[in-house]
């Protein structure tokens, strides 16, 4: 364990930046890493309606998240991967439970837990400079931190099952072609100004809207048709409860700036 933090919060308004700040081993996901990201975002759940986005950012601009600390990892047996696993999907639980969009910002290497951290965020910009894959085979393992979940959901699964069984990386011009990554921008700076522009963009809209939407977004996708209309139902019916909509609705009639408060 390091002395230090190994994840720092900072906030810029209504906008929080979560750093994962290992640089030293490409900011590689130790048991460390792990806690302490589970407890930010535990942090963030707090901040109610004052929390308007998040972006999520690798320190030391040659990784975002280079996997899983691979010194941890070797020294696992199967009850210990076990372990590390739900630990792993516990703090992701946390990144999709936060009614606030969480943007994964890459820049350099996002690889295995890396990549499967930033596809558990609403959505992944990157840099010029970013890299994605999921080599797991070529340590003798498979993806434990949920890409085989959600990679298929963000590329489809004939391209999923390509980049898990080859464990080959994709540039940032390739994981945009094929829906990895929503922008790439030319630079680190432009990545995380083009984050807040966009998280400033949703910022105007009502957060219990929007809350509402990622929840059943994450809920619903990959389940049955069926099933998912019922989740979209529930959600679209909740949001006819709130303030927000009493305001959004009267504000267009009105023809004024709506007010939203989140509740
Ligand atoms: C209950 C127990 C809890 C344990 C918790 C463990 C975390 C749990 C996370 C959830 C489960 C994740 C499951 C996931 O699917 C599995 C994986 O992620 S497996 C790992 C996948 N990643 C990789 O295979 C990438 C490995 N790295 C590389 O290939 C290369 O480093 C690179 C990224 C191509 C860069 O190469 P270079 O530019 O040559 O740089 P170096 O290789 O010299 O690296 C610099 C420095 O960083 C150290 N480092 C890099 N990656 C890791 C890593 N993944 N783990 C640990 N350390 C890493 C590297 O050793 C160097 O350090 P130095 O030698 O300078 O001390």
């Amino acid at each position: 364990m390091d002395d230090q933090p190994v994840i720092t919060t900072t906030w810029d308004g209504p906008v929080a930046t979560v750093t994962i700040d290992r640089p030293a081993a490409l900011n590689a996901l130790s048991r460390q890493v792990l806690e302490e990201l589970g407890a930010a975002f535990d942090a963030l759940a707090d901040a109610g309606a004052g929390l308007r986005g998040v972006v999520l950012v690798g320190a030391g601009g040659r990784a975002f998240v280079a996997g899983a600390d691979i010194r941890e990892l070797s020294g696992l047996d199967a009850d210990g991967a076990a372990a590390m696993g739900r630990l792993g999907h516990e703090t992701v639980a946390r990144i999709e439970s936060l009614g606030a969009p969480v943007i994964a910002c890459v820049d350099g290497y996002a690889l295995g837990g890396g990549l499967e951290l930033a596809l558990a965020c609403d959505f992944i910009y990157a840099s010029a400079q970013a890299r994605f894959g999921l080599p797991e085979v070529s340590l003798g393992v498979i993806p434990g931190f949920g890409g085989t979940v959600r990679l298929p959901r963000a590329v489809g699964l004939a391209r999923a099952k390509e980049l898990i069984y080859s464990g080959r990386m994709v540039d940032a011009a390739e994981a945009e072609r094929i829906g990895l990554a929503s922008r790439v921008e030319p630079d680190r700076d432009a990545l995380l100004a083009a984050a807040r522009a966009t998280l400033d963009e949703i910022g105007t809209r009502s957060p219990s809207a929007v809350a509402l939407a990622k929840q059943v977004l994450v809920d619903a996708t990959g389940t049955p048709t069926e099933r998912a209309t019922e989740l979209e139902i529930d959600g679209f019916s909740r949001a006819f409860a709130t303030d927000d909509m009493r305001e959004g609705t009267a504000a267009f009639l009105a023809k004024r700036t709506p007010e939203f408060t989140g509740r």
